[in-house]
């Protein structure tokens, strides 16, 4: 169940500013230095380096099972790290000699099922999180956050009569107003429909941009990443592929996981011949490796170009879907075994036409080296 827990003997509240508002000096760094975690006889996590300056949003991504939540947890302190340190705000929270509980960490966590108490009214639901606050002090915060998501109205009705992105508004109010130093959030968004999430997001950021607050976001969602996050960590098998920004991980990724988490991708065989990476569709990118070199091409499915007449290789093609603002084209390539995917704008090939010319657009191809496509 999630908590909103704080370090309220650490800090005094400061109960005439606004609660999800002005005041911002509370923010502090998050910073996990070589962090291990072994349990069931197995590694969940090895050699995490990864640092959140304050005031900034770091989204924690990847696949299911790759541990980013045992890394939330790890933050939190409801699980501890088997090595390695934790700090916040540059103080150790967890290592070898010191571990600090959840209670006296300064964080809030937020669950995907935002985890309010039914039996409380929203009010008391946001007040929860204020206990060290003299009684009247707690009802003027609590109301004052829940205006500030715009419920106000609703301070006395109970949590089961509001609609989803409600409750996602009640959990983001009730975590943020102990001020924690870091916010903590697990899968936010995953309970909502699709429309109500995107509205839920852009809220999202605005209060924590609002706020100053430092946090640390799970989703599995690429997308939902690069919306939210100052800077993305994406994790695979309990290890940091890559982290840095959105545009860094989408135009840079540094393996073929990584390119193929941002979207989907073609991969195919390619070799250096002078000066120069050519696959079976054709050149793909100049390159400095010496002449034979093996590597492996990741090409974007917008990166295949088509044309009924000019292009490097023929192609027939096998299926045509449409699928909304761009057509999927299923490709038979001579010398590829399996059917190449293009997406293109729908006027770029008039209907009815199965032989074509394909190229590859290089800023929509990676390289990497190798048969299996690692960094
Ligand atoms: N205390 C534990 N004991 C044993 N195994 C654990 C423990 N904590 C996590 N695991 C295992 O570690 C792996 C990573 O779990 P974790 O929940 O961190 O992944 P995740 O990336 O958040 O996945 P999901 O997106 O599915 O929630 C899983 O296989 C999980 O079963």
């Amino acid at each position: 169940m999630a908590t909103v827990r704080t370090d309220t003997a650490e800090r005094q509240h400061d109960t005439t500013a606004a609660p999800l508002g002005a005041d911002a000096g509370f923010a502090a760094d998050l910073e996990f230095r070589d962090v291990g975690f072994r349990a069931g006889g197995r590694a969940i996590l090895s050699g995490i380096d990864l640092q959140v300056p304050a005031g900034q949003i770091l989204c924690l991504l990847g696949p299911s099972g790759s541990g980013k939540s045992s890394l939330l947890r790890i933050a939190s302190g409801i699980e501890r790290q088997t090595e390695g340190r934790v700090l916040i705000g540059g103080r150790d929270v967890a290592g070898p000699d010191r571990f600090v509980p959840p209670e006296g960490r300064g964080v809030g966590l937020m669950f995907q099922d935002f985890a309010l108490f039914p039996h409380m009214s929203l009010i008391d639901n946001v007040r929860y999180g204020l206990r060290s606050l003299p009684k009247g002090a707690q009802r003027e915060v609590a109301v004052a956050a829940l205006r500030r998501v715009g419920l106000e109205r609703l301070g006395e009705s109970f949590p089961h009569h509001l609609s989803g992105g409600e409750q996602q508004r009640v959990a983001m109010a009730r975590a943020l107003v102990p001020r924690p130093r870091v916010l903590l959030m697990d899968e936010p968004f995953s309970g909502l429909d699709s429309r109500l999430r995107d509205e839920m997001r852009s809220e999202t950021v605005a209060i924590l941009r609002e706020t100053r607050a430092t946090a640390m976001i799970v989703t599995h969602d690429a997308e939902e990443a690069m919306r939210l996050g100052d800077r993305i960590a994406l994790l695979r098998d309990g290890r940091l592929v890559q982290c840095g920004s959105a545009r860094e991980l989408y135009r840079r990724p540094v393996d073929l996981f990584a390119a193929s988490f941002f979207s989907e991708i073609n991969v195919l065989p390619g070799s250096v011949k002078a000066g120069a990476v050519v696959g079976p569709l054709g050149r793909v990118a100049d390159s400095p490796r010496s002449d034979g070199t093996e590597v492996t091409v990741g090409l974007r499915l917008e990166g295949v170009r088509v044309s009924p007449d000019e292009g490097s290789v023929r192609a027939r093609v096998l299926s045509r879907q449409f699928v909304g603002r761009s057509d999927l084209l299923f490709l038979a390539v001579e010398g590829v075994d399996r059917p190449i995917r293009a997406r293109i704008r729908p006027n770029d090939l008039p209907d009815g036409v199965h032989e074509v010319f394909v190229s590859v657009d290089p800023q929509e191809a990676f390289v990497f080296e190798g048969k299996s496509g690692s960094a």
